[in-house]
């Protein structure tokens, strides 16, 4: 097979890296490195297909990348990228759902934990020389078990999550999404566990509020202050989505004026946090910097699957992960 040019946007493993290189010519470039941005538009206009992650291909970008056939991108969430140009020109989008799933689900329980127990907070305490006595009640966190799931989104991450909340926690778990979702056929273990629900009725319902959306035009700011309001007084939120899904300053607003117990955040509207944001240093916020998938195997995982649709993607094969920019 003829060796095409490959841009690669983002570290790979080493061995998933060789698999590429004995298949096409390769140039990595990390265009969020200063020293890597002019090899990286150096490479562009010349790549047949693209490999990476947390960079914006955005129409600009794809109007100098004239003969690119596919983005393979090393993740789940799309919104990176322009899908209707992407359509128009045929340009194939693949990504990585389904290798993610748990771990991300074990990232979300454990801010999940962590704003409910406090435990950041009561860490740090000890580090810092403050436990000098029994901790009292104003220091004193929520039971997880038996609390009421409210989650936004039901799809793979979402159910992944709700089988931790419902099996492991004993749960009840009401669920928000578009569409009707066939339990039996889809989750049968979260039958008479999990229930579908009108949104403001979960909001009311729900001790702890989880965010697993992606971030499309429907659901840009979709988390606002009429969402924060008609929480429960007292409700933890938690979002392992996307940042922008959530309008931060509404959220804000909901922690100072006590709507909100805590927020446990892995995704923000900017990243990295700009170092002036309220969020990274509020009291009761738990801050992560978008850890959901990052573990050894879940990213090994990750980049493998996106070399495989990338190489098959080049070699003229249906690659085994493929996004439809046709219904973006
Ligand atoms: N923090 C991290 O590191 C990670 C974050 N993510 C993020 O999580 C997202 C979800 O991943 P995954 O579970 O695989 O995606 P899925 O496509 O499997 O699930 C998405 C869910 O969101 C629902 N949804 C979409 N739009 C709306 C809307 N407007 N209103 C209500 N519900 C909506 C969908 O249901 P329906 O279409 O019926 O509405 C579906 O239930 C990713 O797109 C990514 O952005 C993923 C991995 C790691
Ligand atoms: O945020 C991570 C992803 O895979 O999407």
């Amino acid at each position: 097979m003829k060796r095409k040019k490959v841009l690669v946007f983002r570290e790979l493993p080493e061995d998933q890296l060789a698999r590429l290189q004995a298949a096409h010519e390769v140039t990595v470039a990390n265009p969020r490195i200063a020293e890597q941005r002019s090899a990286f538009e150096a490479a562009l206009p010349e790549a047949q297909g693209l490999i990476g992650s947390s960079f914006p291909v955005d129409e600009a970008l794809l109007a100098r990348a004239s003969k690119l056939e596919v983005i393979s991108s090393v993740s789940v969430g799309v919104d990176n990228y322009a899908p209707a140009a992407l359509h128009a020109r045929g340009i194939l989008l693949c990504h990585t759902p389904g290798v993610l799933d748990e771990t991300v689900a074990d990232t979300v329980f454990a801010l999940l934990m962590a704003t409910s127990r406090r435990v950041v907070e009561l860490s740090s305490l000890v580090r810092e020389g403050r436990w000098s006595k029994n901790i009292g009640e104003d220091l004193f966190g929520h039971d997880v078990h038996g609390k009421t799931l409210g989650l936004l989104g039901f799809g793979r991450i979402g159910q992944a999550i709700a089988r931790r909340a419902a099996l492991g926690f004993g749960m009840p778990v009401l669920f928000h999404a578009r569409h009707a979702v066939d339990l039996a056929a889809h989750a049968p273990e979260l039958l008479g566990r999990a229930t579908h629900t009108p949104l403001d009725e979960l909001l009311s319902r729900a001790d702890i509020v989880v965010a697993m959306l992606p971030l499309s035009d429907s659901t840009r700011g979709m988390i606002d202050a009429r969402v924060f309001g008609r929480m429960k007084p007292g409700a933890i939120f938690i979002n392992g989505g996307r940042g922008a899904t959530v309008q931060e300053p509404a959220l804000l607003a909901a922690l100072d004026q006590g709507t909100l117990r805590a927020a446990g955040l892995d995704v923000f509207a900017t990243e990295p946090l700009p170092l002036d944001s309220p969020l990274r240093t509020h009291p009761r916020v738990t801050p992560l910097p978008h850890i959901g998938s990052a573990t050894h195997e879940t990213r090994h995982a990750m980049a493998e699957l996106a070399v495989t649709n990338l190489l098959k993607a080049l070699a003229g094969e249906r690659p085994l992960a493929v996004y439809d920019t046709a219904f973006a």
